[in-house]
């Protein structure tokens, strides 16, 4: 069925209530964000605004009331949670995988077991993207829970993009991209769980947004505006980024 007939399919049939629920992978290094001087501990544990990153990453999720449950993903040497009190909506897997895409697949995996249904969404959303807001999670769902597919947050392409090619060791300009209709992609992502997991399972481990896999099984997630601050830690520069917006929130 093409996206556009499950959509009319989706409007015309009796309400039913499939419920939400949040993944949120938790199992990177983050290899990219260690400084000289930064400590050994994945980014999503280092200090932001008084509290590890990933505490204000499930802060923002656990206050969307429309979300049933959240299960973080984390490696199976990770001892950051040990001994910690955790909210009885928040649930925590340590089979995390070795990329992104393996460790959402056992996530979506460990949801079947927790008794989601395979027609229930998940909203799955990077640990390192700690800035994520709950009026953007609500506008996600919003716009997904009518849609047969679901979609993501995404940022419109604000600057003008450079195509690259090397010369003689260094990148010049090749081009300029069009950039009218280039999106950033973001997250939360929000998809049915069976059909997630059939899709991430049919691309393999390379792909690296859940979007991506839906893409491939041949389908067109929707683009929800997310925000220039929702972005993913990802270099060193970033965590003194973060804690300037998050101490700006109070
Ligand atoms: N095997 C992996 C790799 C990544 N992630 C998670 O996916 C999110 C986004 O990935 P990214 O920023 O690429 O994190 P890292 O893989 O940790 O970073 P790097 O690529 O710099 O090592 C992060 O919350 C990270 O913990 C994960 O759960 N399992
Ligand atoms: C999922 C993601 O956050 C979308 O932008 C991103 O692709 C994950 O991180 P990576 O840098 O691509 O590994």
């Amino acid at each position: 069925m093409t996206d556009d007939k499950a959509n009319a399919a989706a409007a015309s049939s009796p309400a039913s209530a499939p419920r939400c629920w949040a993944l949120i992978p938790c199992a990177g290094v983050g290899l990219r964000a260690i400084a000289a001087d930064s400590p050994e501990l994945p980014k999503q544990y280092q200090s932001v605004a008084g509290q590890p990153m990933v505490m204000h990453t499930l802060a923002a999720m656990m206050a969307v009331e429309r979300i049933h449950q959240v299960l973080l993903v984390i490696s199976d040497s990770d001892d950051f949670w040990q001994g910690r009190a955790t909210d009885g909506r928040l649930s925590i897997s340590a089979h995390g995988g070795a990329t992104r895409a393996e460790t959402v697949s056992n996530g979506l995996r460990e949801l079947l077991r927790l008794g989601a249904a395979a027609e229930d969404w998940v909203l799955v959303h990077d640990a390192a993207r700690c800035l994520v807001t709950t009026a953007q999670i609500d506008a996600l769902i919003d716009a997904c829970l009518p849609d047969a597919v679901g979609g993501l947050l995404a940022l419109k392409l604000p600057d003008t993009l450079k195509q690259a090619e090397a010369v003689g060791g260094a990148p010049r300009v090749r081009q300029t991209v069009d950039r009218a209709d280039k999106w950033l992609a973001q997250t939360p992502q929000m998809f049915r769980i069976g059909a997630l997991l059939a899709a991430l399972e049919a691309a393999g481990a390379a792909v690296t947004d859940e979007a991506s896999a839906m893409e491939l099984a041949g389908h067109a997630p929707l683009l929800v505006a997310g925000g220039a601050q929702n972005f993913k830690v990802t270099y060193p520069d970033d965590f003194a980024l973060a804690e300037a917006v998050l101490l700006r929130r109070g």
